[in-house]
């Protein structure tokens, strides 16, 4: 059975008190896919109608449900608290239906279930290290081509776009470079290659509040709820949408014979985690638009679509509504990298983005470690590329924090104006130098 259908029946039996009460909880309603009010509001705005009148969603923390023929049986197959929080969800994402499950991943894994042997999948060619590894694994086991192209250039995309395209996999901004890629253009195009081609976004480094894939062209959005959605890290979830009621039965029907769906106690800690998003958000992207100023007024080159040196910064806003809180930058040098690193206090060293927490990464050894070293080479994914992921913190910490951490590795030179990136060729140089010179 469904777990999220359209019509809830109402149960008129009475329950062992002899109480006539209405279905706990009543779903947040979608409002026909319309929201009724601002995002920020809806976010935190739910119409239960909990046979107490509980505020917050009730955690039915149960395996299985008395009877038989009635809305749940099982909770693989479906659950109250999923259920609220998937018309939450749909609500906010601006979608017919949402699904929760597991992970990000478990996300990816359900949607290329809808792949078939000799199917292609057109992506970038720079995409979240664990999305390259599952795709690599359906092209050596599953029989898919997987065909990885720089998604930032329409023409690139066109050129392998055929009727054998049955999916188009698309980030952005993506991870970790920060490109931004142009989504109606490329769904459009795939669509006219194929018009059953699916163009997938995944929406985790925006969220639903910065960015409405499906609202661009989009057949099925979705993200790691681990990130902004949940915000604390203390939850792994994913969540996908789509407007095709056909398409959502068919992301239903893996998520119940597998049982990757969300455990109700991980859908009532991301209900939580959700009315926060506004609030955290604001606060993250103006603290993340601080720190990419600074460094890159520092002379060091900064990835960001916050900053107006983004080579799409205009493809970017016509898009989305801000930057979000991830930037990387880099140092010109490995070492130098590693010591920044190592020096932070504030910036935790740990992958993930998304949470109140300030974090400080190198992807080439963390989140992207298991793209093998020629083929981070072959797709320019610089090795001494740092990744910060912004959080809540006061702003002057975090860039006193940033800044002990560049003088202490030597990442900046002092000048008569304060201090300055090195360029590549000296971080390299100084950095040889040092090791060299290490008894
Ligand atoms: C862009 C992106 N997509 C998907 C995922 C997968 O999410 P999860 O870790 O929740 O499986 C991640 C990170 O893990 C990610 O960075
Ligand atoms: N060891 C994990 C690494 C997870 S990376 C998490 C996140 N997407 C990020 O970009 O930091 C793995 O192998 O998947």
């Amino acid at each position: 059975m469904s777990s999220s259908s359209t019509s809830v029946p109402a149960n008129k039996r009475l329950d062992v008190d002899g109480h006539n009460l209405p279905p706990s909880p009543t779903p947040s309603s979608p409002s026909n896919g319309k929201n009724k009010y601002s995002l920020a509001t809806e976010l935190v705005y739910t119409e239960s109608n909990d046979q107490y009148n509980a505020s917050s969603v009730p955690i039915y923390q149960s395996a299985t449900f008395k009877g038989e023929g009635n809305e749940y049986d099982y909770t693989r197959s479906g659950n109250p608290t999923r259920t609220h929080l998937e018309r939450h969800l749909a609500k906010i994402m601006n979608a017919h239906r949402a699904l929760v499950v597991s992970s990000g991943m478990a996300c990816l894994d359900v949607i290329t279930r809808l792949l078939h042997p000799g199917d292609e999948v057109v992506t970038g060619d720079d995409l979240y290290g664990g999305s390259n590894r599952l795709l690599k694994y359906l092209s050596t086991h599953g029989g898919i081509i997987v065909r990885h192209v720089d998604t930032t250039n329409p023409d690139s995309v066109a050129a392998v776009l055929s009727e054998k395209t049955a999916m188009v996999l698309l980030e952005s901004p993506t991870n970790p470079l920060m490109k931004v890629v142009d989504i109606p253009t490329l769904s459009s195009l795939a669509h006219k290659a194929n018009p059953k081609a699916l163009v997938i976004v995944d929406n985790t480094m925006l969220s639903p509040y910065l960015q409405n894939p499906l609202d661009l062209g989009a057949d099925i959005v979705y993200e790691s709820g681990t990130k902004y959605l949940s915000g604390h890290h203390d939850v792994m979830a994913g969540v996908m949408a789509t407007n095709s009621p056909e398409l959502g039965d068919k992301l239903y029907f893996p998520i119940n014979a597998s049982g990757c769906g969300l455990s109700p106690f991980d859908s009532w800690l991301l209900l939580r985690g959700i009315k926060t998003l506004a609030v955290r958000m604001e606060k993250q992207q103006a603290n993340a638009m601080a720190i990419a100023r600074y460094l890159e007024s520092h002379g060091f080159k900064v990835r960001y679509p916050g900053l107006k040196s983004h080579p799409q910064y205009d493809l970017h806003w016509s898009q989305a509504r801000g930057a979000g809180a991830v930037l990387s930058f880099e140092t010109g040098s490995t070492t130098i990298s590693e010591r920044i690193v190592a020096a932070a206090k504030i910036f935790a060293i740990s992958v993930s983005f998304g949470c109140v927490n300030s974090l400080i990464s190198m992807p080439c050894r963390m989140s992207h470690a298991s793209i093998d070293p020629a083929t981070r080479k072959e797709r320019a994914l610089p090795e001494d590329i740092i990744r910060l992921c912004i959080g809540i913190e006061d702003v002057g910490d975090l860039l006193d924090d940033l800044q002990q951490a560049l003088v202490r590795a030597g990442a900046v030179k002092i000048t008569p104006d304060g201090i300055e990136a090195l360029d590549a060729a000296e971080g390299e140089t100084k950095a040889t130098r040092e090791l060299t010179d290490e008894p």
